[in-house]
């Protein structure tokens, strides 16, 4: 007997080499899928009823700062250099170890009302996250947030925590959660703590998560610092591999693109930060192009201001056809696989596909809607008029976290009324310190 059955559905495989079936069967055992078809025979412990819903692998988040819900709205329409240095640093040197496991119990509520099976994030208090992954069923890939800021005692300490972080999360919590180092940036990190951490992420068969050429300022502090992009001073020091996660990668040159893509290095766009923040479009079609592996991400709730990834696909799609000035540029057959089959493959995860064999990491997302009718074309309702409120079940490693709108693995009022108090204490003591 299997542990669920889905059925009636239209089954969006996002698999090459197999169709989406009209009306079909997705089944679970074991937190794996075992059999997509037809009709089945098997029974099951639980039986989902999918009609008139779309069964499709949920969505990887491949950029986020999770614990960032409690800025939700904190600091808007800013740059991004006074965003940070002037608002969100001095903010974040208040926030505790509960503050965090506060907002990032608020963001993985919100990533599996919305659809997120996985995520990968970067910040502080990384065992409190950590904490909340496990608790919470979602998987993730989390790393601690190293700033260095050329100062080398710093630069100690920030490595011994990631790489504790690393040797203690690593596999955890029955495979759900990798542990990646997190190096801020090229413009925060030094080139010398950069290798060291290069080094030690070999060493630990570990990923890493980094910022790279996000902003018009890094371009020009790295040409004055090093004489090159942040890209090729990368490259000369051995940094990327298929094993590094880079997020934003805007200012790029088509040589910049170039190293990326011979590396493999795995890129996560995240359009409505870098709108937000004027930070500037990512040439995503030219690294799509290319053969790069390119995926989403939504960065974290201060720049976004949610961790919606249907809004995140639909920026995608629209910024680039606006940039290129062509309609056909990232349509949305292409953007679904980078929110999922490309964002699988950036954390590593045998996820975002239905396929035999796969993890059983689905969600159901109900087209009974108003706005969804009438139906033509699955993925360009899902790209281009669904959204975060449409999805009905979330099932991670074949257990359901939201069933039928109902979240089940965790207390959805409780987890508001912790973060909002949270959050209301920690603005009040960086208030205080003005
Ligand atoms: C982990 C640190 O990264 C900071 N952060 C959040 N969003 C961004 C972004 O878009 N670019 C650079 N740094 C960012 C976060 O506040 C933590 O300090
Ligand atoms: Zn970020």
């Amino acid at each position: 007997m299997a542990d669920i059955i889905i059925k009636n559905g239209y089954i969006l495989t996002m698999d090459p080499s197999a169709d989406n079936i009209k009306n079909g069967v997705v089944v679970i055992e074991d937190g794996r899928i075992t059999d997509v078809c037809e009709k089945t025979e098997e029974t099951a412990d639980t039986v989902i009823d999918a009609q008139g819903s779309v069964v499709m692998p949920g969505f990887v988040n491949t950029h986020t700062h999770a614990g960032m819900t409690l800025f939700r709205g904190y600091a808007d329409d800013l740059a991004l250099s006074d965003w940070l240095e002037n608002h969100i640093w001095p903010a974040e040197v208040e926030l505790t170890g509960s503050d965090v496991y506060a907002g990032t119990r608020l963001a993985c509520l919100e990533m599996i009302k919305s659809g997120t099976i996985a995520f990968a994030d970067m910040y502080f208090f990384m065992d409190e996250v950590g904490k909340v992954v496990e608790s919470s069923g979602l998987r993730a890939a989390l790393s601690y947030g190293m700033i260095e800021l050329w100062d080398e005692e710093k630069g100690k300490r920030e490595l011994k925590e990631g790489k504790s972080f690393v040797n203690e999360w690593n596999g955890k919590a029955d495979g759900r959660i990798s542990a990646m180092y997190g190096p801020h940036a090229p413009n925060t990190c030094s080139k010398e703590f950069l290798m060291k951490v290069r080094e030690q992420a070999t060493e630990d068969n570990a990923k890493i998560h980094i910022h790279v050429l996000e902003t018009e300022a890094e371009l020009n502090q790295m040409k004055e610092q090093y004489g090159m992009c942040s890209v090729n001073m990368l490259d000369s020091i051995d940094f990327f591999g298929p094993d590094v996660l880079a997020a934003h990668c805007i200012w790029l040159s088509d040589g910049d693109m170039d190293i990326l893509r011979n590396n493999n290095v795995n890129i996560s766009h995240n359009p409505v930060s870098n709108m937000k923040l004027a930070s500037g479009i990512a040439p995503v079609t030219k690294l799509l192009d290319r053969g790069a592996n390119v995926c989403l991400g939504t960065d974290g709730c201060a720049s976004n201001n949610n961790l919606g990834m249907f809004e995140e696909m639909k920026a995608a799609a629209l910024l680039q056809k606006v940039d290129t000035m062509d309609p056909m540029a990232l349509p949305a057959r292409q953007v679904l696989e980078m929110a999922t089959v490309n964002g699988a493959k950036a954390l590593d995860i045998n996820s975002g596909m239905i396929r035999k064999g796969y993890n059983a990491d689905v969600i159901i997302v109900d087209m009974n809607k108003a706005h969804l009718n009438p139906l033509y074309d699955v993925p360009s309702h899902l790209v281009y008029s669904a959204g975060s409120s449409d999805v009905r079940t979330t099932i991670v490693n074949g257990k359901v976290l939201m069933d039928d709108y109902g979240v089940v693995c965790m207390d959805e009022q409780k987890v508001i009324d912790e973060a909002r108090d949270a959050a209301a204490d920690l603005i009040s003591r960086v208030d205080a310190k003005k």
